[in-house]
């Protein structure tokens, strides 16, 4: 390593993306960031505050956005994709041809392609050949970042440099790096989560207590945890910020967009008012889809993501589903500490009584 600052780029000028760009910035690197939107560009370069997704919050002057992949990327040492996962591709494919190899390539992105049921580290992974391949993920809701409250994500990669070159780029007084290289566990963490934070929004609005987001958070990591192992991923991972961190605050915030447009529909919104009333994404909508289609392709027992996807995609109304979830078969609390045999035995014996349904 030379004596010059880190270089870091941003692609995407939502929330995320422009609290990271700040932090590194805060930390001495130099920052570009990519966004369409000229106007946009100009307020942040102009008046350091991005007043689309971030209104209420100073961004580090020394950021420089641009709508020029060229400019943005010439040089970078990190790249840190803050991209939705439907554009995500399209936007790595605009980059590609200013990549280079020796580049670390980093997605903050909780969400998963429908086709091949891709993560966005395996889509990076896939475009560019690259070695140097991260995930960030953990509870990190963007406008705290950006007030620079006490926050901490996890740097998952199977790459030592990627996770050493992130926690120093982006570690500081407010915001502390922990380091995985469960690279596939974090990031199925971040985008499971989103699931069932609209869940938690829809029960917080039909006036549901804590005793019941409890119950949902908790049943929420069993059923991301199953989920995690029929994939041949590790469930412990989700223990850490990156499951059962995130899964607490995205179930808890009405910060959190997916657990607004949760709300909104357990308001009586309809899906598509509640998505336009948000006016961002909300990844766990297109996630329960994909999930919840998974889970039954493959005989994964998931009744909260079933049930969701009974709710905003079939009409079910939703106190109906709780109550049809809450009379269903009651089954084991924390299957790891049962006989392997013992919980194979009750999803066969359960699958056998629903005719292979969930619910
Ligand atoms: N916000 C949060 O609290 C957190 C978010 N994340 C994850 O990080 C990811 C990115 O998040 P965030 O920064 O919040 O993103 P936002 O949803 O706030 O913003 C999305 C950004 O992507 C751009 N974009 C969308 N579609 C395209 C496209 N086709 N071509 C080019 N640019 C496009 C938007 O541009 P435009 O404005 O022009 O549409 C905007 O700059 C999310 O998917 C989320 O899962 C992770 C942790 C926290
Ligand atoms: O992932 C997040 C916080 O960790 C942000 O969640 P939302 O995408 O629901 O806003």
């Amino acid at each position: 390593m030379t004596d010059q600052p880190l270089r870091v780029a941003v692609l995407g000028g939502g929330s995320f993306g422009t609290a990271l760009a700040s932090i590194a910035a805060d930390n001495g690197a130099r920052v570009r960031q990519w966004l369409r939107d000229p106007a946009l560009a100009e307020q942040i370069n102009r008046e350091h505050v991005n007043g689309r997704y971030l209104p209420d919050y100073a961004i580090n002057p020394a950021v420089v956005a641009a709508t020029g992949m060229a400019e943005v990327l010439e040089g970078a040492d990190l790249v840190l994709v803050a991209i939705p996962s439907k554009a995500f591709r399209e936007v790595v494919r605009q980059a590609r041809p200013f990549l280079a190899p020796q580049q670390i390539l980093v997605t903050t992105t909780k969400g998963i392609q429908e086709e091949g049921f891709k993560l966005m580290s395996q889509i990076l992974e896939e475009e560019t050949g690259f070695a140097h391949i991260g995930v960030i993920s953990g509870p990190n809701l963007a406008s705290e970042v950006a007030d620079k409250q006490l926050t901490a994500t996890v740097i998952a990669s199977d790459d030592p440099e990627t996770r050493t070159r992130v926690q120093t780029a982006l570690g500081c007084d407010y915001f502390r790096v922990y380091a995985s290289n469960d690279r596939y566990g974090v990031e199925l963490g971040g985008a499971l989560k989103n699931i069932y934070a609209i869940a938690a929004g829809m029960a917080a609005a039909l006036g549901m207590g804590e005793n019941t987001r409890s119950m949902l958070m908790t049943r929420a990591l069993a059923e991301m945890s199953r989920f995690a192992v029929a994939q041949g991923a590790n469930p412990m991972t989700f223990l850490g910020l990156a499951g059962v961190g995130d899964l607490i605050v995205t179930c808890s915030s009405r910060l959190s967009r997916n657990y607004r447009v949760g709300y909104a529909l357990g308001e009586g919104k309809s899906l598509d008012e509640a998505v336009e009333a948000l006016g961002q994404v909300a990844e766990g909508v297109n996630t329960v889809r994909l999930v919840r289609d998974k889970a039954r392709a493959e005989g994964i027992y998931m009744p909260l993501a079933e049930g969701l996807y009974q709710v905003l995609f079939k009409g079910v109304p939703a106190k109906e589903m709780a109550k049809m979830l809450m009379l269903g078969e009651q089954s084991s609390d924390v299957e790891f500490v049962l006989a392997r045999e013992d919980v194979q035995r009750a999803h066969r014996e359960r699958a056998g009584e629903t005719g292979g349904e969930h619910g």
